[in-house]
């Protein structure tokens, strides 16, 4: 696993606020393992050294994983092609699953996307990790929570956490002026 990788990206999700204060959280597979960011953590000021780790049983390796563990562990024992996700709080996703309003996919950029909608269930809750991973789709907006993006990658899962709050601001702007 490449913490530098993991590391960077954790960092970029919280300097271009797709995550704020202790928001968020990452993880990696590799094989039966799982390196998750610790829970309660900031992700903006994480080092290599505090990557937890879990297998994929569920039972924890290394340090104290995020309370979302489980949606992380149930996607991956549902999904053999996903080998990284990423849970934000993307504002202008969640606040459009909040209006109940659909993220429409306007450019070209944004065609690559299928995107699935649960509704909102406690975070951290089992019934939250049930829901998110019986879809099928690669991006998941939690209502009145945020957003995963599931990928091949870390970088393929962050590239989509970056395109959806796009197509959601221009959803949010053509709201606005083409009521
Ligand atoms: C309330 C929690 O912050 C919730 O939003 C959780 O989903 C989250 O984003 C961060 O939780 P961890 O710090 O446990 O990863
Ligand atoms: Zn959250």
């Amino acid at each position: 696993m490449n913490k530098k990788e993991f590391i960077k990206i954790c960092h970029l999700l919280y300097e271009r606020k797709y995550v704020v204060g202790s928001g968020g959280n990452v993880s990696v597979r590799e094989g039966s393992k799982i390196y998750l960011t610790p829970t309660g953590s900031i992700l903006g000021f994480l080092k290599e050294k505090d990557i937890a780790e879990m297998d994929i049983d569920g039972n924890v390796i290394k340090g104290n994983p995020t309370s979302e563990r489980f949606m992380h562990l149930y996607i991956y024992k549902n999904r053999e092609d996903v080998k990284a996700i990423i849970h934000t709080h993307s504002l202008i996703s969640t606040f459009l699953s909040i209006i109940d309003k659909k993220i429409e996919l306007l450019t070209p950029e944004g065609k690559f996307l299928n995107v699935g909608y649960v509704d909102y269930y406690e975070a951290g809750s089992l019934e939250l990790a049930e829901a998110v991973a019986k879809r099928d789709e690669d991006v998941i907006i939690l209502k009145n929570h945020g957003v995963v993006c599931l990928g091949d990658s870390l970088k393929s899962a962050y590239i989509k956490v970056e395109v959806l709050e796009e197509m959601a601001k221009l959803t949010l702007l053509k709201l606005i002026f083409q009521p």
